[in-house]
């Protein structure tokens, strides 16, 4: 309990008002910015950096500890083993039935998703039918009740996952309460996910601003709770504020705190696309649905081996840049993404589209699909989709390379009508064939051109070339005092190399 004035606060749960209230802990009310009433220092961790922005947030020391407190989840810890049973609303009529996909795909996918948590297991799963998802219960009385036999059937599950997008704090309360174990949804399933995966500190405040909306709902639902016991809408020793007011104050200025930090580190990515842009190296996104092999790809591509792919979904969180050399030399940078996912909820999408704002910069996208994956049709609708809510320019869209990946696992008769370059990342087959795809699709998007230009080398032409285009051999022609030089260079140069040398 808390007292809030000058006050000394004790975790748990308290007396206030005469109820007995659970509250935030003492890392949770740390989290919420607390820190001046709660005299606990929580421990120090060390950061990843590095990524794309490679920079860091706290300059200073003080900025450094505002940043570690920001970073303390104040959501309970859901550390350690779950054995989870999934149970996934099938709607089969009406305008909230899905499209081009099937329930077992779906469950499918739900399964990946618990399994890319660390013990994290699935001890059980349920295609079960309902009208209307949105309901307190999610399903219709009957349902319902074979459901809760079925769970209450299998005592070694610590969890419940409704593979729904999100439900709402009422229903999470509701169903928690029949089936007496925690319940979750995607959404709470994949800010798991993300949370074991972010390495880099923009990951990090991303996610902490992803959680927000869980925690909202979670105080309304305690708030309610509470006043239906006459408390929660009292007033807290003389602070002219109730509970309610107090705890959402709290989180608004949580906000504020997030939403400046990332600003700071989204400044000073701006920098660093600024400083690239002047070195005029292209640079390739590599976009695509989750664990279609994005990351083994531009290893691929790269040769970096700081990069590790896995076999699991939402494995690269950072946005991070790998050089990787063209075969006519010239030098580019891989941007690896984050993954999407079909029903990715929205705030998700949201607090990463920062991250997504430099692909918008890029010279050319790529987007890699995996071919041997049974919702392939539907991931390439999901990836298109994102990608025009993200305010791609056209440009980038209509130039984009397709990438058929993991090649290997689909029979040799794999036949497509889209215009794609089919590669099998992992054994490297048809990566020369990609190479000289980007190769052709950057001379187009960036405007350059890759052509021989015989010099004479009595004048000032190849020093002008190698201060204006990236000049890649000079075969010297001695009997003539000439040289054929391979050059890549800007339509634009090319139009002034003319303009002054050739009269
Ligand atoms: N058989 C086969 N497996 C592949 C191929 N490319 C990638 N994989 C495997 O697919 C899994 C996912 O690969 P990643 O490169 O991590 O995929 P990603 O798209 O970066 O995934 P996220 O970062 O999680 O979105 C790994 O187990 C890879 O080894 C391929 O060409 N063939
Ligand atoms: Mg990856």
């Amino acid at each position: 309990c808390y007292v809030v004035r000058r006050v000394t606060l004790v975790p748990g749960s308290c007396r206030y008002g005469g109820h007995v209230v659970s509250f935030l802990g003492p890392e949770r009310l740390y989290a919420l910015g607390l820190r001046t009433l709660w005299r606990g220092t929580p421990s120090r961790k060390s950061w990843s950096t590095g990524g794309w922005d490679g920079g860091n947030y706290g300059d200073s020391d003080e900025e450094d500890e505002d940043l570690e407190e920001l970073l303390v989840s104040p959501t309970p810890a859901l550390h350690g083993a779950q054995k989870i049973f999934i149970v996934h609303p099938n709607v089969k009529w009406g305008a909230k039935k899905p499209h081009d996909t099937t329930a077992e795909l779906l469950v499918a996918e739900a399964v990946t998703l618990v399994h890319s948590i660390p013990n994290w297991i699935v001890v059980d799963k349920l295609i079960m039918s309902t009208k209307s998802p949105d309901q307190k219960y999610i399903f219709g009385k009957g349902n319902f009740q074979t459901l809760t036999e079925k769970i209450k059937g299998l005592p070694q599950i610590t969890a419940v996952f409704v593979n729904v997008e999100r439900l709402s704090a009422l229903s999470e309360n509701e169903l928690e309460a029949a089936w007496g174990v925690k319940v979750f949804d995607r959404y709470t399933v994949v800010l798991k996910i993300f949370q074991y995966n972010a390495r880099t500190k923009e990951a990090k405040l991303q996610i902490a601003l992803a959680e927000l909306p869980l925690l909202r709902s979670r105080i309304r639902n305690e708030m309610a709770h509470l006043d239906q016991q006459g408390g929660g809408s009292r007033y807290v020793m003389g602070s002219g504020e109730t509970l309610m007011e107090i705890q959402q104050r709290l989180l608004k200025e949580r906000e504020l705190k997030l939403r400046r930090a990332l600003q700071i580190l989204r400044m000073k990515r701006k920098l660093f696309r600024t400083q690239r842009k002047r070195r005029e190296i292209p640079i390739i996104s590599v976009m695509g649905y989750t664990n279609c092999g994005k990351t083994t790809l531009i290893k691929a591509l790269t040769g970096d081996a700081s990069l590790q792919p896995r076999n699991q979904l939402f494995a690269t969180l950072d946005v991070t840049a790998h050089g990787g050399l063209l075969p006519c030399r010239m030098p580019v940078i891989y941007v690896d993404t984050i993954g999407f996912l079909s029903q990715l909820p929205h705030n998700l999408i949201e607090s990463f589209s920062a991250t997504l704002e430099d692909v918008i910069h890029s010279d050319l996208f790529i987007h890699v699909r995996d071919i041997s994956h049974p919702e392939v049709i539907n991931q390439k609708k999901t990836v298109l989709n994102v990608l025009s809510n993200l305010n791609v320019p056209q440009k980038l869209l209509d130039t984009m390379i397709e990438v058929h990946n993991k090649i290997d696992l689909v029979d040799n008769t794999h036949e497509t009508k889209d215009a794609a370059v089919s590669v099998s990342a992992l054994h490297g087959s048809g990566l020369e064939d990609l190479k000289q795809c980007i190769e052709t699709g950057l001379m187009e998007t960036t405007g350059r051109i890759i052509t021989t230009i015989r010099i004479n080398l009595e004048s000032v032409e190849l020093s002008w070339l190698y201060k204006e285009a990236s000049v890649q051999e000079v075969k010297v022609l001695p009997e003539d005092g000439a040289a054929d030089v391979l050059v890549i260079i800007t339509n634009a140069a090319y139009g002034k190399y003319k303009k002054l040398f050739c009269k």
